[in-house]
């Protein structure tokens, strides 16, 4: 077979239209299993290439439309986004998207009811998660007040991040040890040991104080291969103002939020000149960000499964599994939750989005809002 003729790699196309019904999942909510894709007997996913020019594709208003859906613009959100809400059309919007993901700070009592007798382990997400969207990748800091609430919330409930950065990267930023870290969108795992850990891609390894740990990271062969085409990645962009490609270990994110609009189809294009070579990579769509990853069975939501094993913890009668997250990816997660009919996904987003998630908080505020909650019920329980 020749792997380098005629090839286009997979995209993640625009959200699921409002209205959709809730509990039908749209092809778009469903990164690694793109139509036609085939499971082999490993993690591998053989994807039948599409016809078309590439360069048709992306020209074509479905990427662009993808480009430009993709994250609202955060100033609007932290700004003016409130003021925007005052307007009766948006408000009106808002609420009745509400009726379908209804706050998780307001239906709190509802969920702590349905935890009674449960264990709750906690899986979070970073980026417009724990720290609000900014327009440097690397200055997205979590608040000391954020920070605090999750070191709390970790003291009572077993919790993960699990995020798109580089799992050095993510703990960089959230400099918590109480946690286990998920980087690579759950590609690279470090959790507990388990002596019933036989996982092939799990190796023993021992975390930043020397504990022992286990190491899962089902994409290490594609390490030399993704570290080459950050390089081209680099190379290729470095004339488009504002764009900024970032290496997160497993997969790499190539960033247009600074990019001015015009030259976003010129970033596609050099996104896309790199990888046509590489069949074993594909592309997805995130905020504001093209990103670069092995076609492997893996994603958020297995990530979420592999740990909550890892911990003891896939007994789904005595677990609460719940899931704070924003972005594409988190609906691998949110979806997993659902379909195991077991917990709970928690859509954080100030506009009506469609999701697999069955509650919302607006922002990061809330998150940090929710956490305390959870802390503060954890308490008076146990009095
Ligand atoms: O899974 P996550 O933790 O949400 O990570 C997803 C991506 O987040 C980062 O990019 C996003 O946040 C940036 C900082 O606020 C923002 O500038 C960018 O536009 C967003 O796409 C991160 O830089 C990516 O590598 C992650 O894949």
């Amino acid at each position: 077979m020749d792997l380098k003729t005629n090839h286009t790699a997979p995209v993640i196309t625009d959200p699921v239209p409002i209205g959709k019904s809730r509990l039908g999942v749209h092809s778009s909510l469903l990164p690694y299993s793109p139509p036609g894709a085939v499971f082999s007997s490993n993690l591998f996913l053989t994807i039948p290439r599409k016809k078309t020019g590439i360069l048709d594709d992306i020209r074509s208003s479905t990427w662009l439309d993808a480009m430009k859906s993709s994250s609202p613009p955060h100033k609007r959100i932290n700004k003016d986004y409130n003021n925007e809400l005052a307007s009766p059309d948006v408000d009106v919007a808002y609420r009745a998207w509400m009726l379908k993901f209804p706050s998780a700070l307001g239906s709190f009592d509802r969920i702590t009811n349905f935890a009674k007798g449960k264990r709750i382990a906690l899986f979070l997400d970073y980026d417009g998660t724990l720290s609000p969207i900014v327009d440097n990748p690397d200055c997205a800091f979590m608040h000391n007040a954020m920070r605090k609430a999750v070191k709390m919330v970790a003291k009572y409930f077993p919790t993960a991040i699990i995020s798109g950065r580089s799992r050095d990267k993510v703990y960089e930023f959230v400099g918590l040890k109480e946690l286990y870290y998920a980087g690579s969108h759950g590609m690279d795992i470090m959790g507990p040991v388990r002596q019933s850990n036989d996982h092939p891609n799990c190796i023993k390894s021992t975390d930043k104080q020397g504990k022992e740990v286990n190491l899962f990271q089902p994409a290490s062969e594609f390490l030399p291969m993704i570290n080459e085409v950050f390089s081209s990645l680099v190379e290729n962009t470095k004339e488009i103002a504002g764009a900024k490609v970032e290496n997160n270990k497993f997969c790499v994110s190539v960033h247009y939020r600074n990019v001015d609009e015009k030259s976003w189809t010129t970033v596609a294009q050099c996104v896309n000149d790199v990888i046509k070579d590489y069949p074993r990579l594909r592309l997805s769509h995130g905020r504001k960000v093209l990103e670069v990853r092995p076609v492997i069975d893996w994603d958020k939501g297995k990530a979420v499964t592999f740990l909550l094993e890892s911990l003891g913890l896939s007994d789904s009668e005595d677990v609460l599994p719940i899931y704070v997250g924003d972005d594409r990816t988190d609906e691998d997660a949110f979806k997993v939750l659902r379909e195991g009919t077991y917990g709970y996904g928690i859509l954080v987003s100030s506009m009506p989005k469609e999701s697999n998630a069955f509650y919302s908080l607006k922002d990061t505020t809330e998150v940090m809002e929710f956490l305390r909650s959870l802390v503060a019920w954890k308490k008076s329980s146990a009095l």
